[in-house]
């Protein structure tokens, strides 16, 4: 549920923006996003093209949480994050990796369509060397891969990074598959934990995840869950009751979205895996001039403001206009 249901927001109260990417990634060249001017902050709608009003609405309760409630009380100052690696050649690693500075985690893209495991294997290799000894790396399939393929491509894996490996997200995409997968690693011998997170972004009950026991980390995002405090009170369930680790991430957002991410990993009592909340540095525009960029491996905790000039000078074109407004307006018809 909510935990604010505030009025359609007013025309002028809303931007819509289109900036473009600096790294293409999940397909995207230019990240079109909704920021609502509210009376608490600027809150961020912005679900990707394929989620459907019913989804989306808990995006939307996210952005008016934002913008008419604000954040919850933070328990640290700034909040570690990965690096996020697209699925670009080996040779782009280097140059990826360094809009991150101090990042001593990375999560590399995996199983694009389009490429094959040598692909895979040669950019994670790239990024072991760029982070040297004792960084960390994540690969994330987002269900690229069938069950047999999974298995292959994370045994290599598990060969080229060895214990720098912190875990595979979402290798394969369904639930029993989940469940199959990670009894195939034990029987073959290899320790890698397995991640979910398309099968929590986009499922009912975000706890059957757990309950299935299809995976050791939880991904988490604002955005998708309806609102930090919804992902506060998913995170302690899934800590205490179920006892898997948790990152929290976010949506390719702009620093607006980013900042309720990181917001999140600020309020959540008890260690913290370094969050997906980086992702500015994907970004090559910002609705911000201070972006949420990573330095030392952190990112600050606090308020991100929009700011006017920069609303107007990434304006998207009309017709996107209009079908971001009659979207929220959609959506808006759903919340409770
Ligand atoms: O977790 C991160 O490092 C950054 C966020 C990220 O990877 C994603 C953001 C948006 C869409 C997703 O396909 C993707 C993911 O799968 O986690
Ligand atoms: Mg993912």
């Amino acid at each position: 549920m909510a935990a604010v249901a505030p009025d359609l927001p007013l025309p002028s109260q809303v931007h819509v923006v289109a900036l473009p990417m600096a790294r293409r990634f999940r397909g995207i060249d230019v990240r079109e996003a909704v920021l609502v001017d509210g009376p608490a902050g600027w809150g961020e709608f912005s679900p990707f093209e394929g989620y459907d009003d019913a989804e989306s609405s808990r995006w939307l309760a996210a952005c008016l949480e934002a913008a008419y409630l604000g954040p919850p009380r933070p328990l640290r100052e700034r909040v570690e994050v990965n690096a996020t690696v697209p699925a670009v050649p080996a040779a782009d690693v280097a140059a990826v990796l360094a809009r991150f500075p101090g990042c001593r985690t990375a999560k590399v893209k995996v199983a694009e369509r389009g490429q094959v495991l040598a692909d895979d294997l040669d950019r994670v290799a790239a990024v072991r060397d760029v982070l040297g000894p004792g960084g960390r790396v994540r690969v994330d399939a987002n269900g690229g891969w069938d069950a047999a393929q999974a298995l292959d491509a994370l045994r290599g894996i598990a060969r080229v990074l060895g214990p720098g490996l912190d875990y595979a997200e979402q290798p394969v995409a369904g639930l029993e598959d989940m469940v199959r997968l990670r009894t195939s690693l034990a029987a073959a011998g290899l320790e890698v934990p397995l991640a979910a997170d398309e099968l929590l972004r986009r499922a009912e009950d975000p706890l059957a995840v757990a309950l299935a026991g299809a995976a050791d980390v939880v991904v988490v995002k604002v955005a998708p869950l309806g609102g930090v405090r919804r992902l506060l009170e998913v995170a302690e369930e899934l800590r205490e009751r179920y006892a898997v680790g948790l990152t929290v991430s976010s949506a390719l957002d702009t620093s607006v979205g980013l900042s309720d991410g990181v917001a999140a990993a600020a309020a959540l009592p008890g260690p913290v895996r370094a969050a997906g909340l980086g992702t500015a540095a994907l970004l090559a525009a910002d609705v911000t001039a201070d972006p949420l960029l990573p330095v030392g491996g952190h990112v600050r905790v606090g308020p991100v403001v929009a700011e006017p000039d920069l609303l107007a000078r990434w304006a998207a074109p009309p017709e996107r206009q209009r079908w971001w407004r009659d979207r929220l307006r959609r959506c808006h018809a759903l919340l409770g």
